[in-house]
């Protein structure tokens, strides 16, 4: 099993997630606080309360995660594809696997770094919705004082299963979009670039960028359902499940509560996505 494909995930999901995380703090906020006016609302109030750090709130966890994360993803998408078609990597510029591979080893990749992502996600959302500011004397002491600190309160009050909360919204948002997410990057890459080449770096980056933004617009729907019930039970409210958190958020928001973040969601998506297949790439070819 070609192990190459899960470092280079690791090192280019790593290269994407600091880039891109404040504008994650700022969907994760918009999503599920309703005090903010909107984008540039959350994004002054973070700054002026909490300093440049409050966007980098929930930041260090899922830096160490990446690691398993996002090896799981291109680590399973490129063997499953392998096991498919029987090409590598390498020979599949010449020998294209057909678009129907791609999409099945996307959502393979997909449901199964949805597992490895779920209590990754749950404390960097719990901890991005903490509004306190850093550690000021006499400020109150936000309830959870750090990521170790934030799984072992769940640990301590939720139980194991505690640290799955909304992972099944996560693993239905995540198995069909990485689909897309694959589909539109070799999509794009095939259409853009002369038979059996290697797609030059622009074409790396907008169809990463593409990719990126493909998978962020139909996965935004449930990632607002999956953060709500990753939040759930911490301020009131108590969902029965995805279906009634779904059928309770439209009641009390309307239809345009599937649509929180989208806007912030694709304009992160283009960068952290243009890079991470850009360092994937080419890590591959160095290693070749
Ligand atoms: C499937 N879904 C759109 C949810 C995620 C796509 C993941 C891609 C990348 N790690 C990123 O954070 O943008």
């Amino acid at each position: 099993m070609p192990v190459e494909e899960f470092v280079a995930g690791w090192i280019s999901g790593a290269v994407g997630l600091v880039l891109g995380h404040p504008f994650d703090t700022v969907k994760v906020r918009l999503q599920t606080q309703t005090t903010y006016r909107g984008i540039a609302d959350c994004m002054v109030r973070i700054y002026r309360h909490e300093s440049l750090l409050g966007f980098f709130k929930g930041m260090s966890f899922p830096v160490a995660s990446i690691a398993v994360v996002n090896s799981v993803l291109f680590g399973v998408y490129s063997n499953a594809l392998l096991l498919l078609t029987a090409t590598s990597h390498q020979e599949r510029r010449a020998q294209p696997p057909s678009y129907m591979h791609i999409f099945l080893a996307g959502c393979t990749g997909g449901f199964l770094q949805a597992y490895f992502l779920a209590p990754f996600d749950l404390i960097k959302v719990r901890l991005q919705n903490q509004t306190e500011p850093r550690a000021q004397p006499g400020s109150p002491r936000p309830r959870y004082q750090g990521p170790m600190h934030c799984a072992a309160s769940i640990f301590q009050e939720e139980g194991p299963r505690g640290l799955f909360r909304g992972a099944w919204a996560l693993t239905l948002r995540d198995t069909p979009t990485l689909g897309i997410y694959f589909i539109t990057y070799e999509g794009l890459c095939h259409q853009y670039t002369p038979e059996g080449q290697n797609p030059s770096s622009a074409t790396v980056l907008v169809a990463g960028g593409f990719a990126g933004i493909a998978s962020w617009v139909t996965a935004t729907p449930l990632d607002v359902i999956k953060s709500r019930m990753q939040m759930d039970g911490l301020r009131g409210k108590v969902y029965r499940g995805v279906l009634d958190c779904m059928v309770s958020s439209v009641r009390q928001e309307g239809v345009g509560v599937f649509l929180r973040g989208l806007t912030i969601n694709s304009a992160r998506a283009f960068p952290v996505n243009a890079v991470t297949f850009l360092s994937y790439e080419y890590l591959l070819r160095w290693w070749g």
